[in-house]
């Protein structure tokens, strides 16, 4: 087993006013003790060492949580190794997740970390441009998440398909994402949206993060989202 970590988990989530308990501090144990196993024979995280497991991946990701009710539905889109969405849904059990990421071999990880956690979401393995055509996936969520996938003009071709009405994305970004923010602004219109602010964090250690909340307040054009090549040879 390696190093517990399940005390510092919680008083790290605990000093951003989120509640971890006994339970959920275990499963969080349990999905970093798969990554770890699992990154021996496969790519999954350049980050290995448990306590920065702890802030750079589960704290990272659980600073959306306040946006989130049980219920909601929220689809992951590049979800790699389950981040953000697995530490959402090990906090909101009730969250209707799917994560979907266009490698194979990381959504079979991923099946094996929900099946050990006892957690329940729908894995999708296509490429984001696909899904967002997909009937059971267009504008179909109340949510979308995305961390370290494309810069942000590219992303919201990937990611705004998903919303429905009134759904927000929450695009996971560094500590300056003005200028991203700015390149997007006109695929934001395009896609029937409008940028809904910018909220910064700093992680202990003192890395800073931001969240990109973009909200959908058309119906999404059908011309979108275009072919892979096009999205990214001529971003909107
Ligand atoms: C750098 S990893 C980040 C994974 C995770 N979100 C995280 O923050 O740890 C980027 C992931 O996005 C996936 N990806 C990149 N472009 C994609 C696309 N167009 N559609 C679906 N998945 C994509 C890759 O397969 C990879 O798993």
């Amino acid at each position: 087993m390696s190093e517990d970590i399940r005390q510092y988990l919680q008083e790290c989530a605990a000093s951003y006013g989120i509640a971890v308990s006994s339970g959920q501090a275990e499963q969080f144990q349990w999905y970093m003790e798969l990554l770890i196993e699992w990154n021996q024979k496969m790519n999954l995280t350049a980050i290995t060492e448990p306590k920065a497991v702890v802030v750079k991946h589960f704290l990272d990701s659980i600073l959306l949580l306040p946006e989130l009710e049980q219920g909601d539905t929220l689809i992951d889109v590049g979800t790699g190794a389950g981040f953000p969405g697995v530490p959402l849904k090990i906090l909101r059990p009730g969250l209707h997740l799917t994560l979907l990421d266009s490698l194979n071999k990381r959504l079979i990880f991923l099946r094996e970390v929900l099946d050990r956690l006892g957690l329940d979401a729908q894995i999708v393995h296509a490429r984001a441009e696909e899904g967002g055509r997909q009937a059971g996936l267009r504008t179909k969520f109340a949510f979308a998440t995305a961390r370290a996938v494309a810069p942000l003009n590219l992303l919201c071709e990937y990611c705004l398909p998903f919303l429905q009405m009134g759904g927000v994305f929450l695009a996971m970004k560094g500590p300056e994402p003005d200028e991203e923010v700015e390149a997007a602004k006109r695929a934001v219109s395009l896609l029937g949206c409008r940028l809904d602010g910018v909220k910064r964090f700093t992680l202990p250690g003192g890395d800073a993060r931001s969240v990109v909340r973009i909200r959908r307040e058309k119906p999404l054009a059908a011309a979108y989202p275009r072919h892979g090549a096009k999205i990214s040879k001529s971003p909107l």
